[in-house]
């Protein structure tokens, strides 16, 4: 029987940096849900990769299918962009392992849709005022850093991933991201052992 282990945390907590080592890690045989898009694929993405690039009828036809778990939408310059999971052919939970990362909110919606089984939170913690520093770090090596939005981030965060919602959606364990690759291997050890 497939799991889904999804990977939550605030705002630089480290989640794609953790993704990226656990997926390597062929021996947990992890596989992707790949998320489908309304917004236009960049000059380097390709479809079914980065995103399924989708337009918004053919959002519609999947939503008439009851096929939509979760969607969040974007306000952004000239209009809507939305991002969300489907149940397609591509997520075979009787036989694959997947490994993900989502909100809060998208974690319940799947733990919902699939049910509780099958759903395995993966919640990642990194201390306040260390997780700030390395948010400022990450965005001094922009281009462009957008310092405003940073703070917006890291605000709406500490909000959502408030302790009063997590304790909502029965998130208890948690893995503390302080020094990476002894995170990265208590994370490996946990799918091994929860994994079929
Ligand atoms: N254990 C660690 N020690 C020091 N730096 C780390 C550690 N883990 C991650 N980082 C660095 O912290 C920054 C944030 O990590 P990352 O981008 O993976 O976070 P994230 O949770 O995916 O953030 P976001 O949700 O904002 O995209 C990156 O610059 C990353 O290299």
């Amino acid at each position: 029987m497939g799991k889904i282990f999804y990977m939550m945390g605030k705002s630089s907590s480290g989640k794609d940096t953790i993704f990226e080592k656990i997926i390597q890690k062929k021996e947990l045989e992890l596989h992707q849900i790949v998320l489908y898009t309304t917004r236009p694929a960049r000059a380097n993405e390709t479809d079914g990769v980065q995103y399924h690039f989708v337009d918004e009828a053919r959002l519609l036809e999947l939503q008439k299918a009851g096929k939509v778990i979760e969607l969040r939408a974007y306000q952004v310059v000239g209009g809507v962009w939305k991002y969300f999971t489907v149940d397609d052919e591509q997520t075979d939970l009787k036989n694959k392992n997947y490994l993900a990362i989502g909100t809060l909110v998208s974690y319940e919606k799947l733990r919902d849709y699939y049910g509780e089984e099958k759903l395995v939170a993966i919640y990642i913690e990194v201390e306040n005022g260390e997780r700030l520093a390395r948010a400022l770090e990450r965005e001094r090596r922009q281009n462009q850093p957008n310092y405003d939005e940073l703070c917006r981030r890291f605000l709406a965060d500490n909000a959502d991933f408030s302790e009063e919602n997590l304790t909502r959606a029965g998130i208890k364990k948690r893995f503390q991201n302080k020094e990476l690759q002894k995170c990265v291997e208590e994370i490996a050890v946990f799918i091994s052992e929860n994994s079929r």
